[in-house]
């Protein structure tokens, strides 16, 4: 049977190419909403929903897909803890897919941060991440540079709440600390999107870096993730899990 993808943000930079990809995958278009649509119409009348809005819209949506049945992909970043407890919540009911960055490349540079900080003692290198998106981004650090710091604190055997972030620093600041991760976040022009991870010693410097060109590489990973959800157990899933790397 044709796999009916219901789209929350359908009006925004995301939700067109999610229209796109969600057809050239053999899927139907079941319905999209922007600020002013009826989600739980748009729930009812889908087998899975892809949501790329805000963080607030995340939880409630999270809430109906949990109330409906039905599996949820979720790519909206700059969730708060309470907004993140809300999805993890709902994923104990339906399969939510959760990804701070749909694109392949990144799932593998999330695998190669945690290796390379298992391997450089924090006390010689310092973890650096400096992320640029367009100007209209509103939320910093990015949802990529956030799971790029868990992923770094994950390989030091921690998480990020106990290694501490340091970000936005200006004027007078103390030297940095040995152990916080630090963040730095660019605005400017229609840059898609881009991550550094910066491990800085005393006499080297070892970078990872993923540029994205074209944000279609998002939407053809938030489908893909749509056709796998389905008919998953329960749980909360990452882009790992859709491609096997998990
Ligand atoms: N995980 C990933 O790989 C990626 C994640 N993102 C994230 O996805 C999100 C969206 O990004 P982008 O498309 O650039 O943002 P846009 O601002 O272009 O689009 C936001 C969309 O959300 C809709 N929206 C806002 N409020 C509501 C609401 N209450 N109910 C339903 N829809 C609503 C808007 O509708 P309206 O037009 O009516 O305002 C619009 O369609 C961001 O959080 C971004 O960080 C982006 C790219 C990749
Ligand atoms: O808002 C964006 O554009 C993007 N948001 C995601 C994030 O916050 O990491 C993913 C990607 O970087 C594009």
């Amino acid at each position: 049977m044709t796999l009916r993808i219901g789209i929350a943000g359908i009006t925004g930079r995301m939700g067109q190419l999610l229209s796109e990809e969600a057809a050239a995958s053999g899927a139907l278009v079941a319905g999209g909403i922007g600020r002013s649509g009826d989600a739980e119409a748009l729930f009812a009348a889908s087998d899975v929903v892809i949501d790329f809005t805000n963080a607030l819209t995340a939880e409630r949506h999270a809430e109906l897909a949990a109330r409906s049945g039905k599996p949820l992909v979720l790519g909206s970043s700059g969730l708060s803890a309470a907004q993140e407890a809300a999805v993890a919540e709902a994923a104990r009911t339906v399969p939510v897919v959760y990804a701070a960055n749909f694109a392949p490349g990144v799932t593998l540079l999330f695998a190669l941060a945690e290796r390379m900080a298992a391997a450089l003692p924090p006390e010689q290198y310092d973890a650096e991440i400096v992320e640029m998106h367009h100007r209209q981004k509103v939320d910093a650090p990015s949802g990529t540079a956030i799971a790029l710091g868990r992923a770094v604190a994950r390989g030091r055997g921690q998480t990020l709440e106990e290694v501490g972030m340091e970000s936005g620093r200006n004027g007078h600041t103390a030297p940095r600390g040995t152990g916080p991760i630090g963040f730095a976040a660019l605005r400017g022009g229609q840059v898609v999107g881009e991550h550094t991870l910066l491990f800085a010693a005393g006499s080297e410097h070892i970078a990872l870096t993923h540029r994205s060109f074209d944000r279609r590489v998002y939407a053809t990973g938030a489908v893909r993730a749509a056709h796998w959800a389905v008919g998953q157990p329960p749980a909360l899933y990452d882009m790992k899990h859709v491609l096997g790397m998990g």
